[in-house]
Formats: structure tokens, sequence, C-alpha cells
């Protein structure tokens, strides 16, 4: 199976002097093509900055990211920027978007920015990614006049535009009620069904459950891992359990 990213001894280190301490401390991972793996742990472990390590948005202090076999730290800013634009989606927690724009020009606007002349096959695809979400009729609306969830499915469309190779979550769910975190859920679970790969950083057992390999960080490090191959046979409850037990005897 070929990896689309692999993460080798990853040290990145904030602060200067005294304060200067070491948030990933030596991570090595590898991420498969089309896998969905989530990423759990106490806060303050790495997680976030593990995602942003290895999606190229932050710049590592020692050991090396390989993107497609491709080191990032020889690459330009604007090959780097590339890359996370054509091959890389990013969801957050609270998708930012402009006040002044609405729903669908929210959408389209990265991939407007980077291809003018295809405004039709542009808004097409938008609305496709709309509808599948089910957020169709909201494309007019003002982006304070949708539910949370609403706007995390306008957010998913927008990181799907360019069709990436990885779609990389950073608590995606963090900001829903249970119900639309479900939602959003079977709607990843499909994206990945697709294809496309997937990392996402949670607290919540639930979803980390969703997902077919998960691993558990703790002060910088990957310390375990759990795998739920979903050939196992195990319910949903029963995969929840598994990762509650993981998470018990880690003492995470
Ligand atoms: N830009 C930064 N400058 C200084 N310290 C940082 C920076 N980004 C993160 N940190 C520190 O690095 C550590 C790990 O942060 P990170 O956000 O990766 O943790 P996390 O596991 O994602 O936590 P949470 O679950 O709370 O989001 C924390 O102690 C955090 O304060």
């Amino acid at each position: 199976m070929n990896r689309i990213i692999i993460g080798d001894r990853i040290v990145k280190t904030f602060g200067e002097g005294d304060e200067q301490r070491n948030v990933l401390n030596g991570v090595s991972v590898e991420i498969n093509e089309g896998e969905f793996v989530s990423v759990m742990g106490p806060s303050g472990s790495g997680k976030s900055t593990l995602m942003y390590a290895l999606s190229g948005i932050d710049h590592v202090d020692d050991g090396k990211v390989l993107f497609n076999g491709k080191d990032l730290s020889t690459v330009t800013e604007s090959e780097l920027s590339d890359l996370r634009r054509t091959k890389m989606g990013f969801v957050f927690q609270q998708p930012t978007m402009l006040k002044n724009l609405n729903i669908l020009d929210n959408i389209i606007l990265p991939a407007m920015r980077s291809n003018r002349k295809n405004t039709a096959k542009i808004v097409a695809k938008a609305r496709t990614l709309m509808k599948r979400v089910g957020i169709a009729e909201l494309e007019t609306r003002d982006i304070t006049q949708v539910s949370g969830g609403q706007l995390q499915r306008a957010g998913i469309c927008r990181a799907l535009m360019s069709s990436p190779e990885i779609l990389f979550g950073d608590e995606p769910t963090g900001a829903l009620n249970s119900q639309s975190a479900n939602e959003i859920m079977d709607i990843f679970t499909e994206i990945n069904a697709e294809g496309t790969a997937m990392l996402l950083v949670t607290h919540d057992a639930k979803v980390a459950a969703r997902t077919e390999r998960i691993l558990f960080m703790r002060d910088g490090q990957i310390v375990n891992e759990l795998r739920l191959s979903k050939y196992d046979g195990l319910n949903f409850d029963q995969r929840i359990q598994k990762v509650a037990s993981k998470m018990l005897e880690i003492g995470i």
C-alpha cells in the first residue's frame, strides 16, 4: 500500500532558552493512501502540532516529513502552498469563513483564487458537494444564518473542492452536538470510503471509534496504537469499548 505521508523522528520545539521544550519528541508515523486515522491524547500532548507538522503548515526542527515521497523541508514555500491547496484539505473545529460572503461564495473562494477561468465548473462542483452533504438549499445564506453543523458541512465542502488525497481534521466535531457530530462523521466515513485518506485529531472516543487506526499520544510521542478493522465484526458500541479500554490501559 502506498504511503501518502511518512513522518520520520519528527522533533518540534517551542520557546527559547530555559523556556524551550520539545512538543514533538521524535515522532515517527506513516499514513497510507485511503487510510482513516485518528489521533487521541491528553490536552497539550502534541496532537495538533503533529497534524500541522505532517501537513507542512509548520516546519519541523528535526527529523523529516515526506509527502508522496517528497521531503517537505526541501520544497519552496510556494510549492508547499500548492501542495496544501491541491492535495490536502483542512477542517477545523470552527470553520473560518468570511462574513461578507454567502455560503456558496465562501466554499468556492479558495478555488476561485487559483483558477478564475473556470467559474462555471467550480460552482458546479461546489453545488454537487453541497447537495451531497445536505446543504444544497443554503447556498445564498449568510454564514450567520446557518447552524454550527451546517457551517461545518460548508467547511467540509470547501476542503473537498480540490479533491484532496488527504483530509486533515483538527477536532472537526468538537463544537457540535452529538447528533451533528454523528452526521459529520457519516460524511467523513463516506468520503473515506471513496478513497480520501483522513487524519482526525479528537478527544472523543466515539469519533475515534469510527476510524480504522487510532494513534495515542502523550508528551509529544505516540505511545500506543489501536487498529479497528471493519472486518473484525465489532459493532459500534464494541468499538467504543475497545477505544475506552485502551485509553484506560495507557492512562490517558
Ligand atoms: N505556537 C506555539 N508556541 C508555543 N507553544 C505552543 C505553540 N503551539 C502549541 N504549543 C504548545 O505545545 C503543546 C502541544 O500543543 P498542541 O496544540 O499540539 O496539543 P494538543 O494535544 O493538540 O492539545 P489540545 O487537545 O488541548 O488541543 C502545548 O503545551 C502548547 O501550549
